[in-house]
C-alpha cells in the first residue's frame, strides 16, 4: 500500500513519500551519445555537450555565437560520418556498453546481497538524463544515493559536469536523497588490477607488441593550470600500471587524444606520438585507453581506425587496440568493490 499524505489524505506521488521500502541506489553516469549516426541527431547532442561551460569555458555570448554560427553547421555531419563507422545493430557502443556494465554490476551486487542496492544508468548529455533517472529512483523508494561517474580520472570537464547535473536536479526536489559521490578511482587497487589483468589476458591471446601506449582523452592545458587534477591522475594510473605490468618508462608511454579547437591541449598528442613511434622504428604498437570505462567513438574510431592509419602511413606495421574493460567480470567486480566501500554505514546496504 502506498503511504498516503497525512494532510491531503491521498497517495502522494511527489518526491518519495509514496515509498514502501527504503533502499540505496547507485547511479552510474556516462557522457552520452547521439541517438543515431546522423547530422540531425548529432546537432542537439553536440549543442548540449559543447554548450556546457564546464567543457568549454569561453564567455557565454561569444561562445554561443561561435557554437551556433560556425561549429554546429560543420561538425554534426563530420561527426556523423565517424559514428557511422562504429554504429552497430544494437546502436551506439557507448550506450549498449554502459547498459551492459550497469546490468552486470546490478547482478554482481544482487549475487552478494540481494535487493539492497538498485543500480541505474544515466547519461550526462542526452537521454536517459540524470534528472529523470534520479526522479525514477526516488519513485522506487531510493532514499540514499551513490553517484559513480564512469570516469576513472577526475576532470572538471567530465566528473565536474556530472556533479553539476546532480546538484541541479537536487535543487528541484523537495526531499532529496542522502548523497555520496565517487570523485575518481584512478588509483583504486582493484581497478588497476582489473586493467592490468585484462591487458595481460589480451597479450596471452594476441601476443605482445613492441610498446604499449596508454591514450587518455585530452583537455585544454589551461584547465590543468587552473587546478584540474586530471593530468596528474592520468600519470598516476599509468605509473601504477607500469609497476603492475613490470614495464619501464620507454615500454609504457602516455599520450592524450581527441583534441578539439585551437588551444593547446595536454601533451604529448596521441596522433603525433604514434607517427613518431613509427618513424623511430616501432613496428607493432599496442594501444589501451584506460580513461574510458566502455568502448566508444574515441576508442573504436579515433584509436582503432584513425590512429592506426596514421601509424601505418608513417611506416608502422600493426597498431592493435586493446578493448576497454566494458562489462567484463574484472570491471564488474572492481566496481562492485568500489561501490561497497562507498556505501559503508548505510543501514540497508552491504557493509
Ligand atoms: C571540446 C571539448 C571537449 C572536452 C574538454 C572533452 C573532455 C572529455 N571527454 C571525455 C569523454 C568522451 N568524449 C567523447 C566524445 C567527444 N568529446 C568531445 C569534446 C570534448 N571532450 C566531442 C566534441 C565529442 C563528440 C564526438 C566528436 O564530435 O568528436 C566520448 C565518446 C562519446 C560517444 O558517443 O561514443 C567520450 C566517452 C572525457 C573523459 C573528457 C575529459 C577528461
Ligand atoms: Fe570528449
Ligand atoms: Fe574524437
Amino acid at each position: 500500500m502506498p503511504r498516503s499524505n497525512h494532510y491531503t489524505g491521498v497517495a502522494d506521488q511527489s518526491d518519495a513519500s509514496s515509498v514502501q521500502s527504503v533502499q540505496a541506489g547507485v547511479l552510474l553516469v556516462n557522457l552520452g551519445t547521439p541517438t543515431a549516426p546522423t547530422a540531425k541527431a548529432l546537432r542537439p547532442y553536440l549543442a548540449e555537450f559543447l554548450g556546457d561551460a564546464r567543457v568549454i569555458d569561453y564567455p557565454r555570448w561569444l561562445w554561443w555565437l561561435i557554437l551556433h554560427g560556425v561549429i554546429l553547421r560543420v561538425r554534426p555531419a563530420r561527426s556523423a560520418r565517424a559514428y557511422g563507422k562504429i554504429w552497430t545493430a544494437q546502436g551506439s557502443p557507448l550506450r549498449f556498453g554502459s547498459e551492459a556494465l550497469a546490468a552486470g554490476l546490478q547482478a554482481e551486487l544482487d549475487r552478494q546481497q540481494p535487493g539492497t542496492l538498485r543500480v541505474a544508468l544515466a547519461m550526462r548529455y542526452g537521454e536517459p538524463s540524470v534528472a529523470h533517472t534520479i526522479e525514477q529512483l526516488q519513485r522506487e523508494g531510493v532514499r540514499r544515493l551513490l553517484v559513480l561517474p564512469l570516469y576513472p580520472q577526475y576532470s572538471a570537464t567530465s566528473t565536474g559536469a556530472v556533479i553539476d547535473a546532480v546538484a541541479d536536479t537536487f535543487k528541484t526536489l523537495r526531499w532529496p536523497p542522502e548523497l555520496r559521490f565517487v570523485n575518481d578511482y584512478h588509483d583504486d587497487a582493484r581497478h588497476i588490477d582489473a586493467l592490468a589483468t585484462s591487458i595481460e589476458h589480451w597479450w596471452v591471446t594476441n601476443g605482445r607488441g613492441d610498446k604499449l601506449l596508454l591514450s587518455f582523452h585530452g583537455i585544454p592545458e589551461r584547465y590543468v593550470r587552473l587546478g584540474d587534477p586530471y593530468f596528474d591522475q592520468c600519470q598516476r594510473t599509468a605509473q601504477l600500471l607500469r609497476e603492475r605490468l613490470h614495464l619501464g618508462e620507454d615500454e609504457l608511454l602516455v599520450s592524450f587524444q581527441s583534441r578539439v579547437g585551437r588551444e593547446s591541449w595536454l601533451h604529448p598528442y596521441t596522433d603525433t606520438t604514434v607517427r613518431q613511434l613509427a618513424a623511430s622504428g616501432v613496428k607493432k604498437l599496442d594501444v589501451a585507453c584506460p580513461g574510458f570505462a566502455v568502448d566508444c567513438l574515441e576508442t573504436l574510431e579515433e584509436i582503432a581506425m584513425q590512429n592506426r592509419d596514421f601509424f601505418l602511413a608513417a611506416g608502422g606495421e600493426t597498431l592493435r587496440y586493446i578493448p576497454a574493460l566494458n562489462d567484463s567480470a574484472e570491471q564488474v567486480r572492481s566496481l562492485a568493490a568500489l561501490v561497497r566501500r562507498h556505501v559503508r554505514g548505510w543501514p540497508e546496504s552491504i557493509a
